[in-house]
């Protein structure tokens, strides 16, 4: 099995049993005690009775937030079956949650991923999809990069005639801190394949999307 992330990364370790390739896995000990330094920093008691138990409990969150990145995004795709639709898939308003990896603090919102089988009619289920959007997700991110994993992933498994990733989110640094402009959203798009080519089929997908029509 192939790790996704490399070798760098949080948590890089060997885990037990597995000798033939290294996998990274979330380390709770050293996150555990990141939190609780994290708390000294801020001036708070770590052993009060409201926070004993939260850098165990940060701990596990952040386990659960990071999860993307120790699962193969080629394993959430490897069950394709034989189908005849030449046209459009579109999954709409899948929910997104994801950390910025410039602030740690969320984005979410919402993706929608379409695309075109090839002409072997290969698809894959439609909760790989939805899966796929997670794992990604679940890992220090930025908004384009999510977007375009999605489309690169897709396109590269089930070599479609073409992939149309489209994610709107609202960032969080945006709105609780910094600029503070609590609200704001941002749109970003990938197309691949024959959505990149043809206008006319870009256009077709952008507006079921938008309008579901
Ligand atoms: N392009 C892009 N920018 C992001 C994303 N998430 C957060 N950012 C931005 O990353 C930038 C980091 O900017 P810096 O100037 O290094 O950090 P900062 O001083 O905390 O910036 P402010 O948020 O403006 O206070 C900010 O402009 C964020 O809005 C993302 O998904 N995509
Ligand atoms: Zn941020």
């Amino acid at each position: 099995m192939t790790s996704t992330t490399g070798s760098a990364g949080p948590g890089d370790e060997t885990a037990p049993g597995d000798d033939a390739v290294a996998k990274p896995r979330f380390d709770h000990a050293r996150a555990e005690a990141a939190i609780r330094e994290l708390l000294c920093a801020a001036g708070e008691d770590p052993d009060r009775e409201g926070l004993q138990e939260t850098p165990a409990r940060v701990a596990r969150a952040y386990q659960e937030l990071f999860a993307g990145l120790y699962t193969d995004p080629d394993e959430v795709l490897n069950r394709t079956f034989g189908e005849s639709h030449e046209e459009l898939v579109l999954v709409r308003d899948i929910p997104v949650y994801s950390q910025c990896e410039h602030h740690l603090l969320p984005f979410h919102g919402m993706a929608h991923v379409g695309y075109i089988p090839n002409e072997h009619g290969r698809v894959t289920g439609l909760s790989k999809i939805a899966r796929l959007v997670d794992l990604y997700a679940k890992r220090p991110q930025v908004q384009e990069r999510l977007t375009s994993q999605i489309a690169d992933a897709l396109a590269r498994k089930l070599d479609p005639r073409g992939v149309i990733v489209v994610v709107d989110a609202e960032h969080l640094c945006m709105g609780m801190r910094g600029v503070r402009k609590a609200g704001s959203t941002t749109t970003t798009s990938a197309v691949r394949g024959i959505f990149r080519s043809s206008s006319s089929s870009r256009s077709e997908a952008l507006s079921l999307i938008r309008d579901g029509r």
